[in-house]
């Protein structure tokens, strides 16, 4: 080995071993006691045994994390393990975004977290996790990945990458937990979660109110007949066997009565979901994303947005290019990267073709319920042209 063979010619004296010793360990001792302070939180402190136990509840839950939404009945889980295959295929999967890489949890122990997972991370991991800001609290299949992937472009945005689902899985866990997950940020910078279910859990609103009344919340909306479509796509991808949308969307196939209890139908009635959320936001606190828009003109949505979250418009068309392969804009270069990004292949599936007359069924039962949400949001979504 050439280094060992330098050692042999021209061994270096004791003294000067010492030296350079004594001289490595005096650079590096402030070095690693900065890294103790500020990395790995070990000051002694009262509260340390049950940071702890929130540390070790953090990994437990990391593993379970699903960073996904579930298919989840509007005030009810409807989810029962011995439920026949129809009723399983209603309430949909508890896991989604299964291409969502999380990081494993003794990473996340030693805080040694990549990039995408916790985003900007300075290499000092200088800054403080802070409870978001603003929340992308829906909707299911509504563009809301996309949103977020392009919104951590930003330099003053920082977001957790998997969706936590504090306010309404787990938030018996408790504010300090939840504060846990997310990436540290510097003065000026905001922090962001998505969690698309959300928008349609109840007791959501009253919770994130709880934590804070100014927290600004976006909604990704899109055609609810397509998003239910979609919605019913990512459940097939799992469980070939479910029965088909159309059957799915009957209660009665005769009488042509919808089944409004099926998630995928529910969640695209937003104007009863938003209706709950205005018992406790102000309508100039929530912001609604075209769905559609997101994808024919992401830079201009994006726009919308960074004046919403009060940041400069620093993202913009420049940012995006559109992928003929994939379909769908996609980022020239990710956050963190110098490298073109898309979304995963679990966003933007093919859907199956469902029965003409039963889109034209779906698109009559919403077209009240869009009058409504347009009415309420003051902007008109043109689902129903
Ligand atoms: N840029 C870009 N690339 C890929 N996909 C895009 C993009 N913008 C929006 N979309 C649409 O996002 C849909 C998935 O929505 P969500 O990310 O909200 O889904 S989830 O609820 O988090 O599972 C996904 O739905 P499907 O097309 O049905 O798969 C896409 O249509």
């Amino acid at each position: 080995m050439a280094f060992s063979r330098i050692h042999k010619l021209d061994p270096p004296s004791r003294s000067t071993s010492r030296k350079a010793a004594v001289m490595l360990g005096s650079l590096l001792a402030p070095l690693i006691l900065l890294h103790i302070l500020t990395d790995r939180g070990t000051l002694p402190s009262p509260v340390k045994a049950s940071s702890d136990r929130a540390a070790e509840r953090t990994k437990r839950l990391l593993y379970e994390w699903t960073a996904g939404s579930e298919m989840m009945s509007y005030g009810a889980d409807r989810r029962t393990s011995g439920a026949p295959a129809e009723e399983r295929a209603r309430t949909g999967p508890e896991l989604e975004e299964e291409s969502l890489q999380l990081p494993p949890p003794d990473l996340v122990a030693a805080r040694k977290v990549s990039p995408r997972f916790a985003g900007k991370v300075s290499p000092l991991g200088e800054g403080s996790k802070k409870l978001p800001r603003a929340l992308i609290i829906g909707v299911k299949k509504g563009g809301t990945r996309a949103l977020l992937e392009f919104l951590r472009v930003h330099p003053d945005v920082r977001a957790v990458g998997a969706e936590p689902h504090f306010f309404d899985r787990h938030y018996t866990n408790g504010l300090e937990w939840y504060r846990e997950l997310m990436p540290k940020t510097l003065e000026g910078q905001i922090t962001m979660e998505k969690t698309p279910s959300y928008f349609v859990t109840r007791e959501a609103p009253a919770r994130i109110s709880a934590m804070s009344r100014d927290t600004k919340l976006i909604v990704v909306v899109r055609d609810p007949v397509t998003r239910a479509i979609s919605d019913y796509t990512q459940t097939l991808s799992k469980k070939p066997d479910i029965p088909s949308f159309e059957s799915l969307t009957f209660k009665n196939r005769t009488t042509g009565l919808i089944d409004t209890s099926w998630s995928a139908i529910q969640i695209g009635i937003y104007a009863k979901h938003l209706d709950n959320w205005l018992q406790y936001f102000p309508m100039d606190q929530i912001l609604f994303v075209s769905g559609e828009r997101l994808i024919s003109d992401p830079a201009g949505e994006l726009g919308r947005v960074q004046d919403f979250l009060g940041l400069k418009r620093i993202i913009t068309d420049k940012h995006f290019y559109f992928n003929q392969t994939k379909g769908f804009p996609c980022l020239k270069k990710a956050e963190g990267s110098s490298k073109p990004h898309c979304l995963g292949k679990t966003k933007g599936r093919t859907h199956p073709n469902i029965d003409p007359e039963v889109v034209q069924r779906l698109r009559d039962f919403y077209r009240p319920f869009n009058m409504k949400f347009y009415q309420m949001t003051g902007r008109f979504f043109g689902w129903d042209d």
